[in-house]
């Protein structure tokens, strides 16, 4: 029979089907972070259970974790208390654990992947709903709750029912200035909110392709926010390429393995999907959000679009409202006092190094505070290596320590109350980014652009004029 990517790896993983819906399969990676692991851990105490596979999980502290002064002692009661309890955790159950102190500590999805711990043709987990992110390498990766959290930790599986399977194909020529953000911000326009709802994507055709693995993680990170399970794409030799030479990747011997491995986790060419779309990307240009979901998402030179649909007008004209927005106008010359460059959807060295491409010899606007938030020590390293930093501070950008920050300001990094915050991750929710605050979600090229110029521009006619070397 023929059969997915998807197919491949589940099967692959079955332990054994509890009845026709339900499987038990089993998990080769476990990540966790600060804040959905204590009531994991707290369960499998009171249950007297112990972790039965400790080194299938590693752990860091991203969601918490302050952006500067990262060597002192944490000033928020909170935030020092979950990293604590974590830390404490994973010491009492033999968790490799990657403290603020240590080399390897960043935002759970852009460590796993750096470090080669993420591998093609694994079951990665997470109580993270972005573990979609780690799809990028062929392998499926989704995130679980709390209580699935510990069953994971207790028994190494995880109960679930196969999820349905959708195929995004998207050929033809990039246009100016657009990147793996604008295409994935193009399709969740495309296909909604909940288009993706109890499926799991496959992305392929030439342009997925071409992409390398910065890329590809941008696009299978914001899966999720249509509503998927998670996203896939079949690993290949830029996938192999990027894994090498990583800190925790296989040795001589287990590279030939996983090489050999990758030549079968392709899509048979008759397998068949439940839903499939095609797009071309020559209709695809720079994109903006100017609503409260990732969806309510235009070309950043297009108007905001008038909705006809009665009941869907409401709930448009309240987001609206939030964003301080009217239907029909333009969102170019909108002035943006707040630059947030960061996240696990691009906060990886290669977002890093564009920006620096397009800032290099130019400031900021003087109305815009720009924060550079890398995703990981690794990367922060690398911008210091590199001298990145500098280039990043002549311009005026504030050079911060790895975490997810004002990504959902669980931290002290939140935007004003009615500011704009131009941003690189992906979520635009009310409040997301502080109390009051107003998120417009973009590529870090786009966010790069308006902090130099401190307003909506068009993108495209920027570029023509100040091309990037
Ligand atoms: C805190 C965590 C549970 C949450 C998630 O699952 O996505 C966070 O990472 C987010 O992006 O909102
Ligand atoms: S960077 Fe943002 S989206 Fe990613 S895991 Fe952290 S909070 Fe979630």
């Amino acid at each position: 029979m023929n059969k997915t990517l998807f197919d491949k790896i589940w099967e692959s993983h079955v332990v054994f089907s509890l009845n026709k819906k339900i499987d038990v399969l089993y998990i080769d990676r476990h990540y966790i972070h600060e804040v959905t692991s204590p009531q994991a851990f707290e369960e499998l105490k009171n249950k007297k259970i112990s972790i039965l596979r400790s080194n299938k999980i590693i752990a860091t502290t991203d969601h918490n974790v302050p952006t500067t002064n990262q060597n002192l002692p944490i000033k928020d009661v909170l935030s020092k208390f979950q990293i604590k309890t974590l830390e404490k955790n994973c010491d009492e159950n033999g968790i490799l654990f990657f403290g603020l102190k240590h080399d390897f500590q960043g935002i759970v999805h852009v460590i796993g992947p750096e470090l080669g711990i993420t591998l093609p043709g694994m079951t990665i987990v997470c109580g993270d709903s972005h573990t979609s992110t780690h799809g990028a390498f062929g392998c499926i990766a989704f995130g679980i709750g709390t209580s699935q959290v510990a069953m994971v930790m207790a028994t190494q599986c995880l109960l679930q029912s196969k999820p349905k399977q959708m195929r995004i194909k998207l050929t033809g020529n990039l246009n100016l200035g657009v990147s793996a953000k604008d295409i994935i911000l193009y399709i969740i326009s495309k296909l909604g909110p909940d288009g993706g709802t109890g499926y799991f994507i496959e992305y392929s055709g030439s342009v997925f392709k071409n992409m390398n693995m910065e890329e590809r993680m941008t696009v299978c990170n914001m899966s999720i926010e249509m509503g998927a399970r998670g996203g896939i794409i079949e690993p290949d030799a830029t996938t192999l390429k990027y894994l090498k030479y990583k800190f925790f990747y296989p040795k001589e011997k287990e590279f030939k393995k996983l090489k050999n491995l990758c030549k079968k986790l392709k899509t048979d060419k008759k397998a068949l999907f439940n839903k499939e779309y095609e797009f071309n990307s020559d209709q695809i240009y720079p994109m903006i959000t100017y609503g409260t979901n990732p969806s309510m998402c235009i070309n950043i030179s297009d108007p905001i679009p008038i909705e006809k649909i009665k009941n869907k007008k409401k709930i448009k004209m309240k987001s609206l409202k939030y964003m301080g927005f009217i239907e029909g106008k333009y969102l170019l010359g909108l002035k943006i006092n707040y630059v947030f460059i960061g996240s696990c959807t691009n906060s990886r060295i290669e977002d890093i190094l564009l920006i620096s491409k397009i800032i290099k010899n130019k400031k900021k606007a003087d109305n815009v505070s720009v924060i550079v938030v890398p995703g990981s020590k690794q990367v922060y390293k690398k911008m210091i290596n590199s001298g990145i930093n500098l280039i990043l501070l002549n311009a005026g950008f504030e050079l911060r320590q790895p975490g997810c920050s004002a990504c959902l300001g669980m931290n002290e990094d939140k935007i004003p109350y009615g500011e704009y915050c131009l941003s690189t991750s992906n979520r635009n929710f009310e409040g997301r980014q502080g109390k009051g605050a107003r998120t417009l979600l973009a590529s870090p090229l786009v966010a790069a652009i308006t902090a130099i110029e401190g307003k909506i521009v068009n993108i495209t006619e920027y570029i023509k004029n100040n091309p990037i070397k």
